[in-house]
């Protein structure tokens, strides 16, 4: 497949960022051009948490979107292996990337994106059933999880719409830890939460690193980050201005 570029991706790594660039063209300012990223290199190993670091602005949500390709990529490789064969989400057809996400690729954003008026265990429990998992068993494991994440059983039956930031935040974690994939990325998914289940999230992706999960993740809190990363990449040295600030 024109895809498979299975020797460039290191054995033991589950996504390869390969000397990628970005630059935004801003339609409604005269087609100006803004640089965020050139030549951004790094592997994330199968059971290592990666950190994206680098002030406000620096690129790293940009970064996630492109590897979850909701954005393009203008130059380099995202190398994914995906089932028996490696993936370059760069040039990857739309419905491979649909299949990479269905099947290898994770993402708990910040914001629950759920149904209107499906209720908060359904919306946890869907990932499994659409794996053909039973209902009842879907149900169990996401009451397991929402438990975990202290969400009290009278809210089980509501839609997540009226929740409080963090009771969304916590249901779109349940959500998004329900079903494992090799490949996680995490974008501030503890922003609302409070020390408690700041914790309850550590220990989660603690478990679900041992099982061999690749983490890419964006903190915003500090203790979340040095309980669980391995190594972080500074997205700002990436950023083109610097270089050109520094020169
Ligand atoms: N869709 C877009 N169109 C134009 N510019 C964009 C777009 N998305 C991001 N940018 C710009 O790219 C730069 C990087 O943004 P990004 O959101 O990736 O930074 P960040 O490091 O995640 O910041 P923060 O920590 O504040 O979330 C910013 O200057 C931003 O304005």
């Amino acid at each position: 497949m024109s895809y498979n570029v299975n020797n460039d991706l290191p054995e033991n790594a589950v996504l390869s960022v390969q000397n990628v660039g970005k630059t935004f063209t801003l339609h409604l300012q005269e087609s100006q051009r803004l640089p965020v990223l050139h030549g951004l290199t790094f592997d994330v190993p199968r059971g290592a948490c990666i950190v994206l670091g680098g002030e406000s602005g620096a690129g790293k949500s940009t970064v996630m979107k492109m590897i979850y390709g909701s954005y393009g990529t203008d130059s380099g490789r995202i190398l994914l292996r995906h089932q028996e064969t490696v993936m370059d989400l760069v040039t990857a057809q739309p419905r491979q990337v649909l299949a990479a996400r269905r099947e290898t690729l994770g993402y708990v954003s910040q914001f629950l994106r759920a149904v209107p008026r499906v209720p908060a265990l359904d919306v946890v429990a869907e990932p499994l059933i659409e794996r053909g998992i039973s209902r009842e068993t879907a149900r169990e494991r996401a009451g397991e999880l929402l438990t975990r994440l202290s969400i009290s059983t009278r809210l089980w039956k509501l839609p997540p719409a009226t929740f409080s930031g963090g009771e969304q935040q916590r249901v779109n974690i349940a959500r998004g830890f329900i079903i494992e994939r090799p490949l996680l990325l995490l974008d501030e998914p503890t922003a609302s939460l409070d020390a408690r289940n700041r914790g309850v999230v550590i220990e989660l992706i603690r478990e679900s690193l041992g099982r061999g999960t690749g983490m890419l993740a964006i903190f915003h809190d500090a203790d979340v980050r040095e309980a669980v990363a391995d190594m972080t990449v500074d997205v700002q040295s990436f950023t083109p201005a610097r270089e050109q600030a520094a020169a």
